[in-house]
């Protein structure tokens, strides 16, 4: 069989040296391939394995003998899933191999925020040493309220380790989630987001993107934050307004931001200068590593060896079992 993997920047060696002692053909492609070049690559690929890079109509419909579509990851946003659906081609994701790392990775840029870390370190680095003074005066996660968007699998995660482990108070605003299975995680149910944002002292996003949560932060919810209260994005970057959070930044309507994901990656220069965002003091930038640990990354290739040979045995398929959204999708449902 002929299996493209697309974003090969991402080592799976596991992965790529099992199937390819299993006889398959293998085609790397970089995350910058061009359209073009997909597409032609792609034309007789039985399963294409993909990461980060859009998987787009114009690309699943050349892919004539297409058997399925596995992501190595989570979030299936870059997939164009009603033209999979169209073509009647399952998409399957892994679910379950970051959970804990990703509100970990979230977890640790709050903390990191909330102890000004990156600041002082530049300015020991800079200055050799940095003086209490009032600016330096960070904050406690203890008693402050984390207000969490999305509780799935990683809000959960990250819900856990602010509450049972620094005794912050969790609320979250997760539409379809009734308040009495968020009491059982720990958690307050808010009905509205808004409500959400002027509550906490740290809001964090673990949505899915989909056409209902693109842009859910925007101005008026930047606005809507606490003065002092800092953003953490660790789910995709297309959640939020970049240029609202920039004027929020520059304007001090929040004390600054935690982020991982952006709406374009790599996060580029713009002419010859970087984006704005590395400039900001009270910003810490991650670039898209979150999941990126030994222990994700050994579930990861597990997993995905699993979904391939189930997928190229055109077993049926078992879509994302855990994931009833994902199985909703392809009957043709968006999302909840
Ligand atoms: N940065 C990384 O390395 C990394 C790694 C893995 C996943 N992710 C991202 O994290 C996201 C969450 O992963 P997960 O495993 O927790 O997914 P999940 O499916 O378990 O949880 C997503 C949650 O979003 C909620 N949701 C849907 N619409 C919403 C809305 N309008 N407002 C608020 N909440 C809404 C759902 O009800 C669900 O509870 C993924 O979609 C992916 O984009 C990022
Ligand atoms: O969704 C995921 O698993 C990560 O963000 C990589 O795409």
């Amino acid at each position: 069989m002929k299996i493209v993997r697309t974003d090969s920047e991402l080592q799976v060696p596991l992965v790529d040296a099992t199937l390819r002692d299993q006889g398959h053909e293998l085609i790397l492609l970089p995350d910058g391939v061009s359209e073009a070049d997909l597409i032609a690559a792609v034309a007789d690929a039985d399963l294409i394995l993909m990461c980060y890079r859009p998987i787009t109509a114009a690309v699943i419909t050349a892919a004539a003998n297409l058997k399925g579509i596995v992501k190595y990851g989570v979030g299936i946003d870059a997939i164009d899933i009603p033209a999979a659906i169209a073509r009647g081609i399952p998409v399957v994701n892994i679910p379950e191999y970051a959970e804990e790392t990703v509100a970990e990775g979230a977890f640790a840029l709050m903390i990191a925020l909330a102890k000004k870390l990156q600041p002082l370190g530049r300015a020991m680095q800079r200055d050799g040493w940095a003086w209490p003074e009032q600016h330096w005066l960070g904050s406690d996660i203890a008693g402050k309220t984390l207000g969490i968007v999305g509780l799935g699998k990683i809000g959960k995660s990250m819900a856990r380790m602010a509450g049972a482990g620094f005794r912050a108070k969790v609320i979250a605003f997760s539409p379809g989630m009734s308040a009495g299975d968020m009491e059982a995680v720990g958690v307050e149910k808010r009905d509205d987001l808004h409500q959400l944002l002027t509550e906490s002292d740290f809001v964090s996003l673990h949505c899915v993107l989909n056409d209902n949560t693109r842009g859910i932060i925007g101005a008026d919810e930047l606005r809507a934050m606490k003065l002092g209260a800092y953003l953490i994005n660790t789910s995709r970057g297309a959640l939020v307004d970049q240029d609202a959070l920039l004027r929020a930044l520059d304007e001090g309507w929040i004390a600054g931001a935690g982020l991982d994901v952006f709406a374009n990656e790599p996060l580029r220069r713009r002419g010859h200068q970087l984006s704005p965002l590395f400039d900001h003091e009270q910003v810490i930038l991650s670039p898209h590593l979150t999941f990126y640990t030994h222990d994700a990354m050994h579930r990861l290739e597990a997993e995905t060896l699993e979904r391939c040979h189930e997928a190229l045995a055109g077993q049926p398929v078992r879509v994302t079992s855990q994931d009833p959204r994902l199985r909703a999708q392809t009957a043709g449902v968006v999302f909840d």
